[in-house]
């Protein structure tokens, strides 16, 4: 059953007095569950992509469903997570990461799935620290849990591993795999990173520059965790690059 549907979305951008077509009569459906990786040149408008998604763009014309209907910027269906943690650098990592949930929504049930989450992380240690004091990876987690413990139907996820070191990325991916089986969550995650992409996705998308058109790769098949070595995900991993 399709959680996301886009239908023949244009984005166009104006820049002085030109408008620039950035995505153009984009169409395709995300399943419940999915979990995607997004691929494509810079500037093809995967970024531009997730913000439509987000409702903080609007587009130029087409339709964005969200369950079957059109996103409402109040619902709290969606979540994203950038490139940067972008953390509140006034609240503690506990306060940051509690932030996003409704003011009564601290039953004990809740405050369970925070500590889960929290602990699934590996940010026990850390929860009375201050965001300056974190190491990037360990912000970055941080703001996963922030996006994760309002249990988003959709979670967008923009480059949110490009600026760490591989050990660190490695084990924020395995550790988003175990939440992403554990919670009922739809992922679509923008990444450039071929190998991350295979290791994560059930369908990789690859958006072709300024072009109506994507190319799709079904690995819903292929079990985790997967092996960069085997011949399969080589052949796929060639398949993917040479389809940009
Ligand atoms: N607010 C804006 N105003 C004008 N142009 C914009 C705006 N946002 C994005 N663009 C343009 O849209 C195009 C797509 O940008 P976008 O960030 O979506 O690409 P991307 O595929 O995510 O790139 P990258 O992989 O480098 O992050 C770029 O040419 C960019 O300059």
């Amino acid at each position: 059953m399709s959680l996301l549907e886009i239908h023949n979305v244009c984005k166009n951008f104006k820049i002085g007095n030109e408008s620039v077509s950035v995505l153009n009569d984009l169409t395709l459906t995300v399943n419940k569950g999915e979990l995607v990786c997004l691929l494509g040149v810079s500037g093809c408008g995967k970024t531009t992509f997730l913000r439509l998604i987000s409702g903080l763009e609007k587009q130029t014309s087409g339709t964005i469903l969200i369950n079957g209907t059109q996103y409402k910027i109040r619902n709290r269906t969606v979540n994203m997570v950038f490139q940067e943690p972008r953390l509140f650098p006034w609240l503690s990592v506990q306060d940051n990461i509690i932030f996003g949930l409704k003011r009564n929504d601290h039953s004990k049930a809740k405050n369970l799935k925070v500590t889960e989450i929290i602990n699934k992380l590996g940010l026990s240690p850390y929860i009375h620290e201050m965001p300056y004091k974190l190491s990037g990876g360990i912000a970055q987690r941080v703001a996963l849990a922030r996006a994760i413990v309002t249990e988003p139907e959709l979670l967008l996820l923009d480059e949110p591993f490009s600026s760490l070191d591989s050990i660190t990325k490695n084990s924020i991916m395995e550790d988003l795999l175990d939440l992403w089986k554990s919670a009922n969550m739809t992922i679509i995650h923008v990444t450039h990173n071929l190998d991350e992409a295979i290791m994560l996705a059930q369908k990789i998308i690859v958006l072709k520059y300024r072009n109506n058109s994507t190319e799709c790769f079904d690995i819903m098949n292929l079990s985790y965790p997967r092996n960069p070595e085997s011949d399969y995900f080589k052949e796929l991993k060639s398949k993917v690059f040479n389809s940009y």
